[in-house]
């Protein structure tokens, strides 16, 4: 071989193994961390958030708040604790995976976002132990892996409070725990604590003639604080996360009415391709069941159960127009 053409192929390689080892080429195949100094796009969530979030004017505002706060300051002392309150299907797990989608496009399929259900994944109190020690390796293994982490915490007042325990020193003032720091994670914990109390509330207003985005945030906190964090029977009270002040933010959730259902509705019809046919917008609204019994203006389940009811009205129209046909 020439000495010109060894040169010239060690080159071509090398240039090569450059080119594939670029994180642009190398991230655009396989999921990358995000690069240090990563920022939440506030205003795409924002975006986001007014276009895909119903009847939640208080948690859009908090969760803002939150994360640009938080995504803008170059050095956190702690990671992000997000603490989501309110009935069912109201959508505290709808906003989590948008936001967590901001931090990891795959959202709740990347390998940075980590999903845990208490009653699922922490079933047996007596396996207590082996759970905190899974769960503190867990979180660990991955912050170490991608300091960006999201770790989604539902049934939160179902979870065992040495489970809680166990996470206490990940959300602490630490620079580093065992060597791995975890200031830039986010853990968001989810519950129906207080959702009654914020139901009636919200109720409180509605009775007293004031529009419901006049409720402010201090309306709320008062009530959580009283009957959340100082009630023995919340499921929250008892931990050292509200002792330590290691949550960041409260985020309550607002029962939702009849007319934030049908906004449901809509958008998931759109969401499968199918024009909105108001008709069955209006029947699935209606299939609802809504509270308090006179009044009937919050949804039992918000907008938990929309996509059952309406695969049974667009089956129901199927069938019509084949037997039309
Ligand atoms: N406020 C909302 N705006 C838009 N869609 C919503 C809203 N609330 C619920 N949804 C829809 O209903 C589905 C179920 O809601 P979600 O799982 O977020 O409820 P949740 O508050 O987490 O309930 P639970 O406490 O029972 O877990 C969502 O995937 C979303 O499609």
């Amino acid at each position: 071989l020439e000495p010109l053409s060894v040169g010239l192929a060690i080159g071509v390689a090398s240039a090569l193994t450059g080119y594939l080892s670029h994180p642009n080429f190398y991230c655009s195949y396989v999921e990358c961390c995000p690069s240090a100094g990563h920022r939440i796009n506030a205003t795409a969530l924002r975006e986001q958030l007014d276009e895909r979030l119903f009847g939640q004017h208080l948690a859009k505002e908090v969760v803002l708040r939150a994360v640009t706060g938080f995504s803008h300051n170059p050095s956190p002392k702690k990671p992000l604790t997000l603490s989501l309150h309110g009935w069912a299907g109201t959508g505290k797990n709808f906003l989590s995976q948008l936001l967590a989608r901001h931090v990891h496009p795959a959202g709740l399929r990347s390998k940075f976002v980590h999903l845990f259900l208490a009653t699922l994944h922490f079933p047996h109190p007596q396996q207590l132990q082996l759970y905190q020690e899974q769960l503190q390796s867990w979180i660990r293994g991955n912050v170490s892996a991608c300091p960006y982490s999201v770790f989604i915490f539902d049934e939160m007042d179902k979870m065992h409070q040495g489970l809680i325990d166990a996470i206490k020193p990940f959300l602490d003032y630490y620079e580093q725990v065992d060597g791995v720091s975890y200031r830039k994670a986010i853990f968001i914990f989810l519950s129906n604590a207080g959702g009654d109390l914020i139901n009636k509330a919200v109720l409180d207003f509605w009775t007293s003639g004031k529009d419901r985005e006049e409720i402010q945030l201090k309306d709320l906190e008062r009530v959580l604080s009283v009957g959340v964090f100082n009630n023995k029977n919340s499921g929250l009270w008892h931990s050292s996360l509200i002792d330590r002040n290691l949550i960041d933010y409260f985020v309550p959730f607002l029962p939702l009415e009849h007319k934030h259902v049908k906004m449901c509705v809509r958008a998931e019809m759109k969401a499968r391709g199918h024009a909105v046919d108001e008709k069955v917008v209006e029947a699935v609204a209606d299939e609802m069941t809504y509270f308090p019994k006179e009044e009937k203006l919050y949804s039992d389940k918000g907008c938990k159960t929309v996509q059952a009811k309406l695969d049974i009205h667009e089956d129901i129209a199927v069938k019509y127009t084949n037997a039309k046909d």
